[in-house]
């Protein structure tokens, strides 16, 4: 039996400081198994950072549930969500934002000891693993300004694992990156899906997109098509970018 790690039924949000108010995302059912690599993609608008946002914890529904590892994540008071949050949900976004004053490993440091402030020895074993893995051992010592935004960008992936988290949620984690440093991240990710962490992730990247096992696409806040594209392997990288344009090209956009 395959696993459901996230749930959602009849996913609604509105946004009441509009007037009128504007709903973003209307009822969206979406099921995502454990070990799964789920893109959502859409035009700018079409409300994929508010399903981010309201699937992972970091903003509530106005409808709809959402249940992470059998519990209904809209029923927890603010401080089990921001537990929640804090040690089952790993959060990369378009830009870092680290502390300037703190070098990288630091940074990194920082989020999982307050995840796990009495497992100080396992979660520093834990990070230093995570920056060697990820190759940036050798420059996190430095400070933020002192590294490429690619290698920024692995550290944040390595902060948002070092709780071990089950679900990985990425928005644009590629969109400041030039073509060369953004497939270096893919690649960090693609080893992170492969060591069987859950990843969700918002892109309008296709050679981003394209390393996922399925697309789901939204327009207008409505999920209206699925491509399952499998599981990622290099050799067929080109094939998939070619499958799923031409599936967004029959979805008109
Ligand atoms: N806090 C808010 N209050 C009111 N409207 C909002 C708020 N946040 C987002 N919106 C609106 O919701 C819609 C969807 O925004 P969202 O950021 O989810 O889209 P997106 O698909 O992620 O866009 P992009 O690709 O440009 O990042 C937009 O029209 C946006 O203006």
């Amino acid at each position: 039996m395959t696993l459901a790690t996230l749930e959602s039924r009849g996913l609604t949000k509105t946004y009441r400081s509009t007037d009128p108010p504007t709903t973003v995302i209307t009822g969206i059912d979406l099921t995502v198994t454990s070990g799964e690599y789920l893109v959502i993609m859409g035009a700018s608008g079409s409300g994929k950072s508010t399903l981010l946002a309201v699937l992972s914890g970091m903003d509530r529904p106005t409808s709809g549930t959402v249940r992470h590892d059998g519990r209904d994540l809209t029923a927890l008071t603010d401080e089990a969500m921001s537990r929640v949050r804090l040690t089952r949900m790993g959060y990369v976004f378009q830009q870092p934002y680290f502390l300037a004053t703190l070098t990288i490993r630091d940074n990194v440091l920082l989020a999982a000891l307050k995840a796990a402030p009495r497992e100080q020895a396992a979660t520093i074993a834990r990070v230093d693993a995570l920056l060697d893995r990820f190759g940036i051992a050798a420059i996190a010592e430095r400070g933020i300004t002192q590294v490429s935004g690619g290698q920024l960008q692995r550290a944040a992936i390595c902060r948002a694992l070092a709780a071990e988290p089950s679900v990985l949620f990425a928005d644009e984690p590629t969109g400041a990156l030039n073509s060369s440093m953004s497939s270096e991240v893919l690649d960090v990710l693609t080893q992170v899906h492969r060591d069987g962490t859950t990843i969700v992730m918002a892109t309008h990247d296709t050679a981003c997109a394209a390393r996922a096992d399925r697309v789901v696409y939204l327009r207008d806040g409505l999920l209206i098509d699925t491509l399952a594209l499998g599981r990622w392997s290099q050799d067929a990288a080109d094939d998939r970018e070619v499958d799923l344009v031409a599936w967004l090209r029959r979805l008109d956009v």
